[in-house]
């Protein structure tokens, strides 16, 4: 394989020659990858780190920028020098574009949270460790702006090893592969040739681009971690969160809260759908949700059921109220629907306020990304708003038979 300019990707792993199905391409040594264990050109900055328990993301995030600032010096210069200056993960979006272009999705809560925790571990390190190190750690170089870029290359390149324990690596040359949904094989340590390699689920032919899984992830979490949304229905693995809430108004709202709460939950619950369909749990929530208080006796089964942290049989049904659960899971999915709607709408003429050519572009680019993500979660809430509001008619249907049955048998014997 060599790298190359790619249409997905912009950079790529492309086939030189004859790739077979099952082949063990790829080969890095265990010295040529980057873990927690790798050598520092400054050990007295590493030794400093490990006294203090540093852990393997802050840690590999540091040691990044410290290996760039020795430049030349560090034994990874080369492969430093070929990192993108700017990832396109959603680190990099201000708070203003995630509210203004992901305003419909719940993957702007994940990122402002994951913001935030970049920050906070930013600012533990700084003040246990680079403040009082400055000669080591000088704010010029150790700062959130270079910190942000390290994580950001860390969350759009560290691989886990699953043979090495699932340790964390960044394997140079290895991650120029890019993603592809319809490729199940990922990189791992090969015990016998003592090497990264990843094996082939597909045969290439010359001048093919080589892709890898990065995981069973939603399109959300591609563009969270990696800053790309696949092409509309071209994964498999795709899921949108469903925001789901208990009415306040409800008599039994404060002994629910505190079950859902017993069971790690709250009144306020996201759940993923697929478009195949929605997990038990969330079923579940819709149960306690509507349930009246004269069920108050199952309330404690439902909340549980609606978590994952208890192996609780989760698929029990209250055919009494399984039409007011599924109207609950209909109502939620359409107002999810409407936001999409709203923000789909006006995406149109979202970016004319802006003079300047490279804000135009960025704004142009994080807007289309956006769009794509938008459009194929509510297509998985389309689909489940269609499967829902088949269900409910079938059964308002199959409720209209039997009472009209019920009046002739009636009619019959009066
Ligand atoms: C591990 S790197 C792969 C090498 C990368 N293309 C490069 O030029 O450095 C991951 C990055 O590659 C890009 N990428 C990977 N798979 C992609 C895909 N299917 N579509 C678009 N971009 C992709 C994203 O920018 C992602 O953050």
């Amino acid at each position: 394989m060599s790298i190359q300019r790619v249409e997905v990707g912009e950079r790529g792993l492309v086939a030189s020659k004859n790739i077979r199905k099952g082949e063990k391409l790829l080969f890095v040594p265990p010295a040529l990858v980057i873990t927690e264990d790798s050598e520092w050109t400054c050990p007295e900055a590493a030794a400093i780190l490990k006294k203090n328990s540093v852990p393997d993301w802050p840690l590999l995030a540091t040691y990044l920028i410290s290996e760039a600032s020795f430049m030349k010096s560090s034994r990874w210069s080369n492969y430093i020098s070929a990192l993108p200056r700017q990832p396109y993960s959603l680190l990099y979006w201000s708070q203003a574009e995630l509210d203004r272009y992901l305003e419909a999705s719940q993957i702007r809560e994940r990122a402002v949270d994951r913001i935030n925790n970049v920050i906070g571990t930013y600012n533990d390190l700084r003040l246990r460790i680079f403040s009082k190190h400055p000669d080591l750690f000088p704010e010029e170089l150790f700062n959130i702006e270079s910190f942000k870029w390290s994580f950001g290359i860390l969350f759009s390149r560290l691989v886990r090893l699953p043979s090495m324990d699932g340790r964390v690596a960044l394997v140079p040359w290895a991650d120029m592969l890019n993603h592809s949904c319809d490729v199940d094989t990922f990189l791992d340590y090969d015990n016998l040739s003592k090497g990264i390699v990843f094996t082939t689920d597909r045969p290439y032919q010359p001048g093919e681009q080589v892709f890898i899984s990065y995981g069973k992830k939603s399109n959300g979490e591609l563009l969270l971690s990696y800053g790309f949304v696949p092409r509309e229905g071209a994964n498999p693995c795709d899921s949108v969160e469903l925001s789901v809430s208990l009415k306040k108004s409800d008599k039994s709202y404060k002994e629910k809260l505190e079950l859902l709460k017993k069971y790690g939950l709250s009144g306020s619950q996201c759940f993923p759908i697929q478009i195949t369909g929605w997990p038990l749990e969330l079923m579940a929530y819709a149960y306690l949700a509507v349930s009246p208080s004269s069920m108050r006796a199952q309330f404690e089964e439902m909340a549980a059921a609606a978590s994952n942290k208890t192996t609780i049989k989760k698929d029990s049904r209250y055919p009494e109220i399984e039409e007011q659960a599924l109207q609950f899971i209909l109502d939620s999915c359409e107002s999810s629907i409407s936001k999409y709607n709203n923000f789909l709408q006006a995406s149109g003429s979202l970016d004319l306020d802006v003079t300047s050519p490279k804000q135009l572009n960025r704004r142009l680019f994080l807007k289309q990304l956006a769009v794509d993500l938008c459009t194929s979660e509510r297509r998985i809430l389309f689909r489940t708003q269609y499967i829902l509001r088949r269900r409910l008619r079938d059964m308002r249907a199959g409720e209209l038979r039997a009472l009209k049955i019920f009046d002739g048998l009636r009619n019959l014997f009066q």
